[in-house]
């Protein structure tokens, strides 16, 4: 789907074009593409908040739908910490600037042993990373 994302100050910030491969209905995103998306956009911001991160919950709400073949953009920002807990939000929004989707997650602070247990190396960027980490 050609999701591009960047850190704009404490905000993630993208754009994405969804077509066939994430088709729900005819000419219609299917709603986990559309979540996938989201999830990453806010997966993104545990770079802002330099703290590794999973995905705990997610809760999508899906506004309109969202059209194959229409540039969108998303935009991700941290609206609160409580110990590891963080809360994240995002929005995807239209050409037309009309939220098609937002979603409020909760992520959960973790160590970085945590990714360890994929049985995969880490990447050697994150190494320094996880100063926030919970242990
Ligand atoms: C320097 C450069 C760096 C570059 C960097 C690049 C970025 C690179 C990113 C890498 C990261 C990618 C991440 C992507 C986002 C995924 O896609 S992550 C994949 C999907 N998510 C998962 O696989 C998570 C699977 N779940 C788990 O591993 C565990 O359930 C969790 C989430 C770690 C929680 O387990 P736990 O640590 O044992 O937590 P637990 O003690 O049960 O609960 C702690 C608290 O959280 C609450 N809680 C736990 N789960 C839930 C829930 N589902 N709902 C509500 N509350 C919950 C509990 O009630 C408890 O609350 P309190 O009693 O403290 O008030």
């Amino acid at each position: 789907m050609g999701l591009r994302l960047r850190v704009d100050g404490d905000v993630v910030r993208g754009e994405v074009t969804f077509d066939r491969r994430q088709q729900g209905a005819p000419g219609i995103a299917h709603g986990g593409a559309v979540t996938t998306v989201l999830d990453d956009a806010v997966a993104s911001l545990l770079v802002v908040l330099e703290t590794p991160a999973v995905t705990a919950n997610i809760h999508v709400d899906f506004r309109a739908p969202t059209l194959l073949h229409h540039p969108m953009t998303v935009e991700a920002r941290a609206t609160g910490r409580d110990g590891r807990k963080l809360h994240l939000t995002a929005r995807l929004l239209d050409e037309r600037a009309t939220v098609v989707a937002e979603a409020q997650a909760l992520f959960l602070a973790v160590d970085l042993e945590h990714f360890a247990k994929g049985g995969e190396a880490l990447p050697e960027a994150w190494s320094g990373w996880g100063a926030n980490a919970p242990g």
